[in-house]
């Protein structure tokens, strides 16, 4: 098994590992995989006495992971990944399955039951490609398990005990690491190590190999016709030239015969030169594509190359409210509209076709209409609009982003160059200079907190707090799921007097919750409002250290003992090499604020400066993740 070529595979693709094992995010990452971090919110309460044999729990446990990822990211963030992997491992003895130990004494209840006896450690891996169709997820799993059998030594009291309180034992199944100090109590491992330490990864790249270069079919040896040329099958296919890149449909494609004109004889019209039609069972990658090798064609650079054309043409269809249009009429032709929005037709036609394209419209023989998340999404007057964000992307941060080189150069943000404004203070000069942008930015800010907020909310139990206050909390969208959330909970909005006198019609209509109260003042400046529980959202991003730690210290003497900080920015990994949603936010920190983007021990550092501690960490898998510590 050649491994490199197997993980390549992947290398195009948005991967995400949704789990919180440090183990298995080590053991990817050490072979190279590049993959995101979603913990799994899954929690593992499946009945073991309803499956026949201990793996199949793992298995499941380990599909409902994954499956829960695949879906909180496509429902919550538009964010479909393209496979999620899911693992669980669980340690079995005398017919026993033993997972983590809830305490101490749980701990040594197991570590007693292994002492001097063979054990089994099973790790289910559940593989999840996921597709979004019609707004709809699409998932194919995957699975399997891996069985290794380990030996413990005689464990006297003593030091059974000692190894306890190292505390080692808490997060592992079975109570124990293998590759740390419980090691030392291991006489033997038959089977593979890494599978003990919580992922297989033998067995995984030969489940890749699996998937992604099925042993050729006999019936698919050369499809022969009269009046078509032969069609080589991928028998014999080297890895370098093997075309898969989506497992799902590989056993069903063709190769082309490039040397030949293409015709398919009722599968590929002919005619089509080396365009492969859709319903040429190929990759789905590839289709509509010329067909190349994706081993050897840039697949990544080139989409990242189109990234802005693409961008554009999402800002430009809202820009002339395009999906308002659509949401209203149901389907239209391209020259209705273009009449409608005032445009031309040839450049109206392109756009949409564009648009349908990259799936936010769809395109019939009646017509052009929304899809659901065009709908639900793209149309400025839905409840869960983007509109707000997409236009001030395209209004204020694209002249930023055209001059990220010189950002990039100076280290310094933009707003001169792209605006002929000079910011000395921030938001006064930059968002509040006149009516028309402070409302853009407002409603931008509004529509990101609507779509994050519920994420943030539900991130740790807030229950013990009476009253909230959102520091620079702008419409009160985050503070409004609040109260939802938390009916007891009475929350003040703290942002600038000109952010405070245009809130009101961001309010919502019909809610039962008791009204969340709106003041006005400068964090950096004023009084803070009294509150058990403060909160900073997508604030501290904007601010240098310096800025930070008055803004810290103000919050922190204004706490009490026990007092709650809940803060939700994106969070960077530690080593800033992972999560490139929040390391390309980083960069729009540099373009347009003294601010930047931190990783959790970053913030973990600055919090407990001032005081904040039990620091935890949560990330959402939105596009904003939620910190909590409290004043000591
Ligand atoms: C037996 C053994 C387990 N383990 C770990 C691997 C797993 O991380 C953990 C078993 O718990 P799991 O529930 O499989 O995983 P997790 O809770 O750590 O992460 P998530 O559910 O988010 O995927 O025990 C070791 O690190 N060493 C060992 O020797």
């Amino acid at each position: 098994m050649a491994l490199k070529p197997v993980l390549g595979k992947l290398g195009s693709k948005r991967v995400v590992l949704a789990s919180a094992s440090p183990r298995r995010q080590e053991i990817l990452c050490n072979v190279g995989l590049r993959f995101e971090v979603v913990p799994s919110w899954f929690k593992e309460t499946l009945e073991k006495s309803s499956f026949a044999t201990p793996y199949k729990y793992a298995i499941e446990t380990a599909k409902q992971k994954a499956l829960e990822v695949a879906n909180r990211m496509h429902v919550k963030h538009l964010r479909t990944p393209d496979i999620v992997i899911g693992a669980d491992t669980i340690v079995t003895v005398d017919e026993h399955i033993l997972e983590k130990p809830v305490d101490k004494q749980d701990a040594y209840r197991m570590l007693s039951r292994l002492s001097g006896k063979e054990h089994s450690v099973f790790t289910g891996v559940a593989i999840v490609h996921c597709n979004s169709k019609d707004n709809r997820l699409e998932t194919e799993v995957t699975d399997f398990y891996e069985e290794t059998k380990v030996k413990f030594a005689d464990l006297s009291e003593e030091l059974l005990w000692e190894y306890i309180h190292s505390g080692e034992p808490m997060d592992k199944a079975g109570g124990y690491g293998i590759q740390a100090l419980g090691g030392m109590l291991v006489e033997y491992v038959h089977g593979d190590f890494l599978n003990v330490v919580g992922f297989p990864l033998n067995h995984f790249c030969k489940k890749l190999v699996e998937l992604y270069y099925p042993p050729p079919k006999h019936t698919l040896h050369h499809i022969k016709h009269d009046s078509i040329p032969s069609v080589e099958t991928f028998e014999n296919l080297s890895d370098e030239e093997s075309d898969s890149s989506s497992p799902i449909q590989y056993k069903d494609a063709i190769k082309m015969d490039r040397s030949k004109p293409h015709s398919s004889g009722g599968v590929c019209s002919p005619g089509s030169s080396n365009i492969i039609k859709p319903n040429c069972m190929v990759p789905v990658e590839n289709r509509n594509r010329v067909m190349e090798n994706p081993d050897k064609f840039p697949s990544k650079i080139v989409e990242l190359l189109d990234g802005f054309r693409a961008s554009k043409a999402l800002f430009v269809a809202s820009k002339l409210k395009v999906f308002n249009l659509l949401k209203n009429k149901g389907v239209l032709q391209s020259v209705d509209v273009a009449n409608t929005i005032n445009a031309s037709v040839c450049g109206t036609e392109r756009l949409l076709d564009a648009c349908a394209a990259l799936g936010l419209l769809e395109k019939t023989i009646q017509g052009y209409s929304n899809t659901d998340s065009a709908n639900t999404y793209l149309a400025s007057d839905s409840e869960d609009s983007l509109h707000g964000y997409i236009i001030h992307s395209n209004d204020h941060l694209w002249p930023l982003f055209t001059h990220l080189e010189s950002a990039v150069k100076e280290g310094t943000m933009q707003n001169y160059r792209a605006f002929g404004k000079k910011s000395e203070n921030l938001f006064q000069d930059s968002y509040y200079q006149s009516m028309e942008v402070k409302q853009r930015f407002m409603a931008a800010m509004h529509s990101i907190a609507k779509l994050t907020a519920k994420d943030v909310v539900t991130a740790f139990d807030l229950s013990q707090f009476r009253s909230a206050c959102d520091l620079g909390g702008c419409t009160g969208a985050l503070a409004n799921e609040l109260v939802q959330k938390y009916p007891n909970l009475k929350v003040t909005v703290f942002d600038l007097p000109e952010v405070i006198a245009n809130v009101s019609h961001f309010q919502p209509v019909g809610q039962h919750t008791a009204p969340v109260t709106f003041t006005s003042g400068d964090f950096f400046k004023d009084n803070l409002p009294a509150a058990d529980l403060y909160i900073l959202s997508r604030i501290l991003h904007d601010w240098t250290d310096e800025k930070i730690h008055v803004l810290l210290s103000k919050i922190s003497a204004a706490c009490k003992p026990g007092c709650g900080l809940l803060l939700s920015e994106m969070v960077l990994d530690d080593e800033k090499k992972n999560r490139s949603t929040a390391l390309l936010q980083s960069l729009n920190m540099l373009v347009q604020t003294e601010g930047k983007e931190r990783s959790g021990s970053e913030y973990q550092s600055l919090l407990e400066h001032h005081g904040f501690t039990s620091v935890k960490i949560r990330l959402t898998g939105s596009l904003l993740d939620a910190i909590f510590c409290t004043k000591c």
